[in-house]
């Protein structure tokens, strides 16, 4: 396991509402014995939700949402206010200094349109991080939380897939280690007929049970994500349950929980 002082971690929304206040507690045991996390947070029941209420269908293309101009009104509403600003208490609940940024602010999140922007619209993959402000913040001793909002040169926005966001801001950062939180215990597999949760998988474990459709939906981004990075300078992705008792602190310093993606 690679020992790490800075890690950046990904909430998804699947979980966010239901992480115990013990989640933040060991959070802020973690920064008190000096370690550094950095958040980025996703949100999709959500938005969701607030589409439905607006009466605006909600359409996914490859786990990727079909977003026109009306809907990134509502997914930045959401993300960027509803969903970060209920981080941020959390954390400040549980003693943790933190401050709440989308991608916009600061140029923090730089992006283009993805390749098949024709099918899903104002949807963005990362070219650049504004890693000097996210070190800046953490040096004034707060920790980020970031939605995933990017923003090109031309000023238009985009909605990224938060665990593209994560991965991006994981490997512009240069940490070691990418901790994924989300709602299952890691990547599962059904051994003799029963589930269990694999400790580790290789990037050719993944791209097979992406074929035979073991992995789908929402954990796709996610191996996307993880192997993204670590072609870069991260050593390992972590993929865990984010109501796990103190998760995060067997992670960073235990080992032995979710599933432990390897560089290939
Ligand atoms: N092999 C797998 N092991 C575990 N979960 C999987 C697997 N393949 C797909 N999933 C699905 O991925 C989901 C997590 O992705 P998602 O719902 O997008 O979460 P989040 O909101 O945390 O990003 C799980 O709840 C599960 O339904
Ligand atoms: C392009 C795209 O699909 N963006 C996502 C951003 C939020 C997200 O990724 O949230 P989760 O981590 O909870 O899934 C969306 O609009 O839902």
């Amino acid at each position: 396991m690679a020992t790490t002082n800075r890690f950046v971690m990904k909430c998804g929304g699947s979980t966010l509402a239901a992480l115990p206040d013990a989640f933040f507690q060991d959070l802020r045991e973690l920064q008190e014995s000096g370690v550094q996390p950095v958040i980025v947070h996703g949100g999709g029941p959500a938005i969701n939700e607030t589409l439905g209420k607006l009466g605006i269908e909600s359409k996914f293309l490859n786990g990727l949402r079909v977003t026109d101009e009306a809907t990134l009104d509502v997914v930045e509403m959401v993300l960027a206010g509803r969903i970060n600003k209920e981080i941020v208490r959390k954390l400040q609940r549980s003693g943790s200094r933190s401050l709440g940024l989308s991608g916009t602010d600061g140029r923090l999140i730089e992006a283009q349109p993805v390749a098949n922007a024709h099918e899903v619209g104002l949807v963005g993959d990362v070219t650049g991080v504004n890693a000097a402000l996210i070190e800046g913040v953490v040096a004034l001793g707060y920790l980020p939380v970031i939605a995933p909002i990017g923003i090109d040169a031309a000023g238009q926005r985009y909605n990224i897939n938060a665990d593209t966001a994560a991965g991006a801001v994981a490997s512009h950062l240069g940490v070691d280690t990418m901790i994924v939180v989300t709602d299952v215990p890691g990547i599962m597999r059904t051994v003799d007929g029963e589930k269990r949760v694999l400790p580790q998988v290789t990037f050719a474990d993944i791209e097979e049970m992406i074929a035979s459709g073991e992995i789908y939906g929402g954990m796709i981004p996610k191996v996307r994500a993880a192997m993204a990075c670590l072609h870069g300078n991260v050593q390992e992705v972590l993929i865990v349950d984010g109501s796990a008792p103190r998760v995060l602190s067997r992670a960073v310093r235990e080992g032995g929980i979710g599933t432990r993606i390897l560089r290939a």
